[in-house]
């Protein structure tokens, strides 16, 4: 992990950072040819897959029985730290229910309602590490939602983890298939003999999941891309080092693939930023993968010549994870506007958040977080509008309706308006 220069950076170090993909274009044809032979193959291909890729002989795919086992057999912590996270996580996304509405509006009474989507999908990844705390957040924001149908897809594995189990038994999932990457979105967006086809797929993933949630997004409704974890921490020098470098590294665990960034006006802390990172990395028990995060060209801590240009930086980056350790957070704040989640002050690290806060920790990647929100109950809803218009109210719109219609050529429409104003139809 380096130290430079926002104001001197070269332009390919730019586009590393600003335009980061974490290695997703460069596996696009290979993805397209898992998802071509999940669909010609159906389960055939996921078993050859699980060997291939996760090392493993798949019985019986469909593993949904199991999940209640798994959450007796867990330990009483590990149970109740579900339990406790999933309560959070549940009371946060109750208070994003929408209600439906309907007002009037010059005699046309008008409205929104919401339903749920009846079939969704939810990856819950699992190659390097075992992610309960994926199962949670992208399982109860659908059930508060009301899907009727929600199936898990996650890796195969000799044993599969008991924590993710017993936290989809918490977090109520219908329907459990034991399948992973890109092989895993195939399934749920086509179908095989054993999975049925979903009309939304949610959830996180390293590249692989990623690229071929991007892959099917024409035939089956995707959340955003939230792929290999970010993180930015906006620090001035009030900032402690080895918290930012604790946070810095925490996320570089997830993947070779993640980027984690920390941007400051002051030189010192960035050094001792770097200092921290390297006394902490060391002896970890993920310390290849962490290295590697570490070092890849969209990582580093970098060196704003103020503030404002430190924040410009932040929004130039748009990250999954914005953390600001600073002494004017809040104002700070107010000039963010491209950021999954922001972690305020000192006390708040990102793996809070990822675990147990009640936010969601699912979150958009690479700069997606300029055009979207992670996950949460609206994910899962899809809104109607609902117009009624009484005579009169057609009446004083009717010059309006019939002006445009005519000024498209739409003669038919402008007709269906003057149609209701005959007498011999009332
Ligand atoms: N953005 C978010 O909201 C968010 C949240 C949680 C986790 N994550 C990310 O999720 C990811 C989890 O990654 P993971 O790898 O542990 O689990 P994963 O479940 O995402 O991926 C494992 C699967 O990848 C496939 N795969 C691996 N190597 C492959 C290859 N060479 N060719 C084809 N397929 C291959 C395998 O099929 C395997 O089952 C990390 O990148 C983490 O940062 C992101
Ligand atoms: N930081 C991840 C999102 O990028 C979420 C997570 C799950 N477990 C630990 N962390
Ligand atoms: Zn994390």
């Amino acid at each position: 992990m380096d130290v430079n220069t926002v104001a001197d950076l070269p332009p390919d170090r730019r586009r590393a950072l600003f335009h980061r993909d974490a290695g997703i274009d460069a596996i696009a044809s290979d993805v397209a040819d898992i998802i071509e032979r999940v669909r010609e193959e159906g389960d055939v291909a996921l078993r050859e897959y699980a060997e291939e890729f996760d090392d493993t002989t798949v019985g019986t795919i469909d593993v949904t029985d199991t999940a209640e086992r798994a959450y007796e057999e867990i330990d009483d912590d590990l149970g109740e730290a579900i339990e406790t996270a999933a309560d959070n996580i549940e009371d946060f996304h109750e208070r994003q229910l929408p209600e439906d509405w309907r007002a009037a509006f010059d005699g046309r009474e008008l409205g929104r309602r919401y339903r749920p989507i009846e079939r969704v999908g939810a990856y819950v990844p699992g190659g390097g590490a075992a992610y309960p705390s994926s199962a949670l957040m992208t399982v109860i924001p659908a059930t508060v939602a009301d899907v009727e149908q929600v199936a898990v897809a996650t890796p195969p594995a000799d044993e599969l983890s008991p924590a993710t189990l017993a936290a989809l038994h918490v977090a109520g999932a219908d329907a459990i298939h034991q399948v992973g990457g890109a092989q895993a979105i195939a399934a749920l967006a086509y179908g095989t003999e054993t999975v049925s086809p979903v009309e939304k797929i949610v959830g996180p993933g390293n590249r692989w999941v990623t690229a071929a949630k991007a892959a099917v997004r024409n035939d089956c409704a995707i959340d955003f891309l939230a792929g290999p974890s970010e993180i930015c921490v906006l620090a001035d020098d009030s900032a402690t080092p080895e918290f930012v470098a604790a946070d810095l590294v925490a996320q570089a665990e997830h993947d070779p693939a993640a980027s984690v960034v920390a941007v400051t006006d002051d030189e010192e802390l960035a050094e001792n930023i770097v200092a921290a990172v390297d006394r902490q990395v060391e002896g970890r028990e993920r310390e290849e993968t962490i290295r590697e995060a570490l070092d890849n060209d969209a990582s580093g801590v970098f060196v704003a010549r103020s503030m404002p240009e430190a924040v410009l930086f932040c929004e130039e980056y748009a990250a999954e994870h914005l953390s600001i350790q600073a002494d004017d957070d809040e104002a700070l704040l107010d000039r963010i506007s491209n950021a999954g989640s922001v972690f305020l002050g000192p006390y708040s690290p990102v793996a809070a958040g990822d675990y147990a806060a009640g936010p969601n920790h699912v979150l958009p990647t690479g700069g997606h977080a300029r055009i979207t929100g992670g996950l949460s109950v609206e994910t899962f809803l899809r809104s109607t509008t609902v117009q009624r218009l009484s005579s009169d109210a057609l009446a004083a719109l009717g010059d309006t309706v019939t002006t445009l219609a005519e000024a498209e050529g739409l003669e038919a429409h402008a007709e269906s308006v003057r149609v209701r104003d005959r007498a011999e139809y009332e």
